[in-house]
């Protein structure tokens, strides 16, 4: 009885290395697990289901072996990949769960997101967001031929990263008050989101066992959350 939740891969054609880490601890770990939640940002870029990449195809094999084996997978976009459909979900054999997802986790009313729709102090980015997650400007934007969108990708991909470095650390977090009027509406026990990179084990109301995790990005290497109904464990955090 363990659940693995893991965020922030950001895998890409250009860093096999991290697809390679990915692939290791499917085959070695996911196999066990009773679940697998993947809360965004898997891929680094993603412009719609029809465009295949080495990467897509790989990490969706890996994930269809685990599935069929029984490991139930379930996935929440991020900000990078949230043109990811149902499509692709299919391949994978994953199941698609809306942003902010409740699920009682061995007993824990645990509330399952990306981050980002709580970084309320990053206006440009809500601005972005709101604009992006339109479904007309979906439908639009799937509907452009694949240079085109690939081309639109490269170029936000260019100035959100220069623009992301002049951002001060504090707007690029969540903002405090987003969690906890989370916690208290929905009767949270725990939240568990990644985004900001940040791995992390918060006690938003330190009187109680109320519990943020943040999982942590795999640039340097694979952060993966362990929960069992004793405890919850994650790896290669400082604490
Ligand atoms: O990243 C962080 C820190 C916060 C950083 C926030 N910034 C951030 O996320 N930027 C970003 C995200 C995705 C990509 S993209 O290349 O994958 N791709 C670009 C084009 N996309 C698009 C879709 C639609 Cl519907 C409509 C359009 C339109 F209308 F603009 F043309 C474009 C699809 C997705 C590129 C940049 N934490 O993890
Ligand atoms: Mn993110």
């Amino acid at each position: 009885t363990v659940s693995y939740f893991i965020a922030d891969l950001h895998l890409s054609d250009e860093r096999p290395d991290m697809v390679r880490a990915f692939l290791r601890f499917v085959q070695e770990q996911a196999y066990q697990a009773d679940a697998l939640y993947i809360l965004g940002d898997l891929f680094e870029v993603w412009v719609g289901d029809d465009l295949r990449t080495t990467t897509s195809q790989t990490v969706a094999q890996a994930l269809k072996k685990l599935t069929q084996s029984g490991v139930p997978c379930y996935f929440i976009c991020g900000n990078r990949d949230f043109l990811v459909g149902k499509r692709y979900c299919k391949q994978c054999g994953m199941t698609m769960l809306p942003d902010e997802t409740i699920i009682n986790l061995y007993g824990r009313q645990t509330m399952l997101l990306h981050g980002d729709i709580m970084c309320t102090l990053d206006e440009s980015y809500q601005k972005f967001r709101r604009m992006v997650h339109r479904r007309w400007v979906q439908w639009l934007f799937l509907h452009l031929p694949k240079r085109a969108r690939a081309n639109i990708a490269n170029r936000m991909r260019a100035n959100s990263k220069r623009y992301n470095q002049s951002k001060s650390d504090n707007i690029m977090d969540v903002t405090p008050e987003q969690v906890t009027t989370r916690f208290k509406h929905y009767q949270l026990d725990w939240m568990i989101h990644g985004h900001t990179h940040r791995p992390a084990i918060h006690h938003p109301f330190n009187d109680n066992s109320q519990q943020r995790i943040v999982l942590g990005d795999w640039y340097e290497h694979s952060s993966v959350l362990t929960v069992t109904p004793e405890h919850a464990d994650l790896s290669g955090a400082q604490l």
